[in-house]
């Protein structure tokens, strides 16, 4: 019990009566399960938008979902949900609104936080967004020399960066390919000079973001950045207003770094970092696809919150999704969730969900900061699926561990894909349809005896099957599939958070590595003694000077 009186997740009894349901079923087997219900294949799909959801592979029974429906019930879901679109201050430990769905709302939506409707504010950014990207586009917006922008370069890191860096790669088909995009990330020099060093800084934009304009990788890549920008154009420092804009919600550090306010677009602290990539911080994003492709993509994303906010429970796309992940984390002990794109173009959607959920739901002590006493957020992992299946799927088919996981494909290529490239689409998608239907039935030991295989390796080449997939198939590769699916997995992320009763909307984890690094930067430049330095990172730290040339 709490102290305010509420029974502890793992003290309810539909938590118990899923304890007992899952000691009740013992082994899954999918084999057995589509024998009895040849009617699972066709009805255990559903359709949000675009996206037709097919969870028929899961290690479920009716009974599971439905004690997952009831426990979704008794924690309170859509009430959480409710009142973070009601815009309250749902992320307690920041005091804050969670209002990404805001960035996404038609221009009449009313959608208020203290009292102020912030959709006009939301669209009044837009529309701002919207004017320069079009003259950015147009050439209209020329550099110091008055030469036309042809190179656009996004700083900014975590939710900064990994948003439009994901979702330009995704719509590359879509994009004005006169320009060229990059994107600048790691303190690591060797990022920008990478980013720049074919550029010619008269036709370089750079595009600062950064929610709180503090965060030390991204102010110090932006302060070379305008160093190689001025000594490429002769060090007028005038030049930093045709070629630097911000994306913040921090006007005092904007102009404090130099850049006028009048090329800041901003957003607001609802908006949380790895959920602002439909805000000011997608205008690269919005620069290389436009305007009205980028609108495209946020009716996607409203698509789907709407679905979150009014289908029924059972239809509930998210929530289904939320659900089997407490289902296999939190009941069948798995430790991992793989997120397996068959498209080139999503090569970077993992890494976007890896923050989306790790950073959201990694946590162990509750809304209460209680420590949890149920497992919380899954290690996120995977790259295209027919890379991955060259690489790691032998451990998914035949390793030790559960790892559900979802694949995502689509039934056509881009259209600018030459013919005979947009012929072996068919056997990627061939691909992806082999691996659930191996993942989940197998291959047993008869199978295997009767291709003649000697006895001594029939276990070798047995395949047990019962490897959960999720697949999420939709036509083709669009912006407004592509915010449905963000929107998808950003409210799957909310269920389980709001399960497992943890704040998904704050990182402090991420607080006492940047705490230490700033107090360890002495000691690496100066040699300056590090009060307080454990013994283990004492000795690396000399060990660096040394190899450093430092001493
Ligand atoms: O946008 P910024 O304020 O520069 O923050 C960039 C990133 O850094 C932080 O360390 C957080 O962990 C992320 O949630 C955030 O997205």
């Amino acid at each position: 019990m709490n102290a305010d009186g509420r029974t502890r997740l793992h003290q309810t009894p539909e938590w118990a009566a899923l304890v007992k349901h899952r000691e009740q079923l013992g082994e899954v087997r999918l084999r057995e399960m589509f024998a009895a219900d040849p009617g699972r294949g066709t009805g255990w799909t559903l359709r949000v938008g675009d996206l037709h959801v097919d969870y028929s592979k899961h290690l479920v029974t009716d009974e599971t979902l439905a004690l997952l429906q009831e426990l979704a019930a008794a924690t309170g879901v859509s009430g959480l949900r409710d009142a973070m679109f009601r815009g309250e201050r749902i992320n307690i430990t920041e005091d804050r609104a969670v209002l990404h769905t805001a960035l996404r709302a038609p221009r009449d939506a009313v959608i208020e936080v203290d009292g102020e409707n912030v959709v006009p504010k939301v669209h009044a950014v837009l529309d701002k967004m919207a004017g320069f990207a079009d003259r950015v586009r147009s050439g209209e917006w020329t550099g110091h020399t008055g030469r036309r922008i042809r190179n656009v370069v996004n700083i900014g890191i975590g939710g900064s960066d990994l948003g439009p860096a994901m979702a330009y790669e995704a719509l590359r088909a879509f994009t004005d390919r006169s320009l060229t995009l990059r994107f600048v990330s790691n303190v690591d020099g060797a990022d920008l000079h990478e980013a720049v060093r074919d550029l010619d800084p008269a036709e370089t934009l750079f595009i600062i973001a950064s929610k709180t304009f503090t965060t030390i990788e991204t102010i110090t890549n932006a302060t070379s950045a305008r160093s190689w920008l001025l000594d490429g154009l002769g060090g007028d420092e005038k030049a930093v207003a045709k070629h630097f804009v911000a994306l913040s919600t921090n006007a005092e550090k904007v102009s404090g770094f130099g850049i006028d306010t009048a090329n800041m677009f901003e957003f607001w602290d609802w908006v949380g970092g790895r959920y602002s990539f439909d805000s000011a911080i997608g205008l690269s994003l919005m620069i290389a696809i436009g305007p009205d492709r980028f609108r495209e993509m946020l009716d996607g994303f409203h698509l789907v919150d709407e679905h979150f906010r009014t289908a029924p429970a059972e239809s509930n796309v998210p929530l289904l999704m939320g659900l089997l992940g407490v289902w296999y984390g939190s009941f069948l002990g798995a430790q991992s969730h793989a997120v397996l794109p068959y498209s080139h173009y999503l090569s970077k959607f993992t890494a976007y969900l890896q923050q989306l959920d790790m950073e959201s739901n990694g946590k162990s002590v509750d809304r209460e900061g209680k420590p949890v006493q149920w497992q919380t957020g899954p290690v996120v992992w995977g790259t295209p699926g027919t890379n991955g299946q060259h690489a790691y799927y032998q451990l998914i088919h035949q390793g030790t561990k559960l790892i559900p996981a979802d694949f995502i494909g689509f039934a056509r290529p881009v259209d600018e894909l030459s013919e005979e490239l947009k012929a072996q689409h068919d056997l990627l998608m061939a691909n992806f349809f082999a691996q659930t239907q191996a993942l989940a039935f197998g291959k047993t030991p008869d199978e295997v005896r009767a291709e003649g295989v000697p006895e001594e390796l029939v276990p070798h080449k047995t395949f047990r099957g019962d490897h959960p997939t999720t697949t999420i198939l939709a036509r083709e590769l669009t912006p407004s599939v592509l915010g449905q699916l963000v929107a998808l997995y950003e409210h799957k992320v909310f269920v389980q958070g709001a399960i497992w009763n943890i704040d998904s909307f704050d990182q402090w984890g991420v607080e006492l590595g940047k705490v230490l690094a700033k107090r360890v930067e002495p000691a690496l430049t100066e040699g300056a003694d590090v009060p307080g330095l454990d013994p283990s990172t004492g000795a690396l730290v000399a060990a660096y000077r040394e190899l450093r040339g430092r001493r």
